[in-house]
């Protein structure tokens, strides 16, 4: 395949060290580290002959044990998902108050974002200050399948009959005009709104949007303190990933997070080297302060996106490398997008296509759905729960709005999220362990829980896809991943 991007024969040197796979020791060091800030006991993470890492139990676990709850490195709410749930841009919880979350939504697919597909960050910008309870106070597909839980159901009317609430209760909805029976039961945190300006992203708490800024979002923030190049530049790529495959989200999320940590530790480096040094170190890029801010993202098992992405079933054998040309183009125009909008010179490697197509192929191949349960639908189901008389009396209020959210009462945060330790985590047909959110898991870390007992020294497993499909169906989902499975169940019912 011919080269299309020049950085990539420029940065030859610094990209193949960006790519080398870690040593067996410094895996180890890495995630013994990681460990010690996860709600992880008795996990190892080791090189595995065959397969790369894997992740293997220290001490016993029983069936139903928490076996890891793990903090994405990086994650987004699918696109289309902000109209539905709007939750913390950084933990994922969903914020503000049942009545905003429901209002909010009304108002936004009145402006017609999800009937059209019209989707951009415009859109969002017409939401009225006053109708949003902005607290901006100091108050406090490819993706690996997450079970949400059984949050059971409730009787609504069916998507195709929604009868329309009234455009005055709806705005009541959002500015707290009207407070719906027992709401205050489903406390929300109080929405805080971004540091920058911008007003696409909000947070749970002062905390969140701090971590958020420092991170990855002072770099991709559209409002007016944004450290971006070219606020326009950035909104076009968005706009491009959302009209094309959100992972490009995720993808600069990891390039804006090294960048950022990168000018930190130079920071650092300069300060302990003295004044003398800053004419000499100026604008060269330091490669062991570029690798050790990439170190988080240099441990994720990676290929490049457009090797590793499985052929669809509509594409022919014979067009496979005009479709793979076609994947690399579309991640080079991407890049170009984001590289108008972020480029830091000291880091020009990481806008390289080799290095993006690797973020992007890391997270094809590892990352797993971002799934966060819906406080609406705990609401509902806690109206339809109440005594007759109550009950009665509440859905005097509730019913029109149920039955204009129809289905979508139940719809949970979406997204997708690379979790450094889960994604190290092997297939198997018959896992001892599966990401699984408890009542109790509300925003947008993995929990990963044993599903049978686990002996010490066992690999910890957990199922990629569906693992109660027929064989050959297992087959075709695993290559997405690029690899057909071995374990003793595909062993048995293999030909
Ligand atoms: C989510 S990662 C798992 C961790 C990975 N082994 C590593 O080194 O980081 C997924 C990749 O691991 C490998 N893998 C996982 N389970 C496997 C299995 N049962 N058989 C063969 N390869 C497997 C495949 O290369 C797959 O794309």
């Amino acid at each position: 395949m011919k080269t299309i991007c020049p950085i990539d024969s420029q940065f030859a040197d610094v990209i193949s060290a960006l790519l080398k796979p870690p040593s067996p020791l410094e895996v180890q060091e890495y995630f013994d580290q990681l460990k010690s800030t996860r709600q992880c006991r008795g996990l190892k993470v080791q090189q595995n002959g065959e397969y790369g890492k894997g992740v293997y139990a220290d001490l016993d676990f029983e069936e139903g044990d928490l076996v890891l709850k793990d903090q994405m490195l990086v994650g987004a709410q699918h696109s289309l998902n902000k109209i539905d749930c709007l939750v913390c841009s950084f933990c994922f919880r969903f914020i503000g108050s049942i009545e905003l979350q429901i209002g909010r939504k009304f108002y936004l697919q009145d402006l017609g974002v999800s009937t059209n597909n019209d989707w951009d960050k415009q859109t969002f910008q017409h939401i009225p200050e006053d109708c949003c309870q902005i607290d901006s106070s100091d108050s406090e597909d490819n993706s690996m399948a997450e079970d949400g839980g059984n949050m059971g159901e409730c009787a609504s009317s069916s998507s195709k009959d929604k009868i329309p609430l009234p455009k005055e209760a709806v705005e009541s909805l959002m500015n707290g005009a009207l407070v719906l029976p027992n709401s205050k039961q489903f406390p929300l945190p109080a929405v805080t709104s971004c540091l920058g300006g911008c007003r696409e992203a909000y947070y749970c708490s002062k905390l969140c949007a701090e971590a958020d800024w420092d991170l990855f979002h002072s770099l991709l923030c559209t409002g007016e303190r944004s450290k971006s190049l070219c606020k326009e530049a950035l909104s076009k790529f968005t706009q491009h990933a959302n009209e094309t495959n959100d992972i490009f989200l995720l993808a600069a999320k990891a390039i804006s997070f090294t960048i950022l940590k990168y000018r930190k530790l130079k920071a650092i480096h300069l300060e302990e080297q003295g004044k003398y040094a800053i004419a000499n170190v100026l604008d060269n890029c330091d490669l062991s302060l570029l690798l050790e801010a990439w170190k988080p993202v240099s441990m994720g098992y990676k290929r490049r996106w457009w090797d590793c992405i499985a052929l669809p079933d509509d594409v022919d054998c014979h067009d496979e490398a005009a479709f793979r040309m076609q994947i690399k183009e579309l991640a080079f125009t991407s890049l170009q997008l984001l590289k108008a909008a972020i480029f830091d010179k000291e880091c020009e490697s990481l806008f390289s296509l080799e290095i993006y197509g690797h973020i992007i192929g890391m997270f094809e191949l590892n990352n797993l759905d971002l799934v966060v349960a819906s406080p609406v639908e705990d609401y509902f189901l806690y109206i339809d729960d109440l005594p007759y008389s109550e009950k009665k009396e509440a859905e005097e209020v509730t019913r029109p709005v149920l039955d204009a959210l129809g289905d979508d009462y139940s719809v949970c945060c979406q997204g997708t999220a690379f979790f450094p330790l889960q994604s190290c985590m092997n297939h198997s047909c018959h896992p001892n362990a599966k990401a699984f959110k408890r009542e109790e898991d509300r925003d947008g870390q993995a929990t990963i829980i044993a599903l049978r007992p686990i002996c010490k020294g066992e690999e910890v497993t957990i199922s990629y896809i569906d693992e109660d499909l027929p064989f050959e169906e297992r087959q075709a989902l695993l290559a997405d991943y690029g690899f057909r499975c071995r374990c003793p169940k595909c062993l048995e019912e293999g030909p």
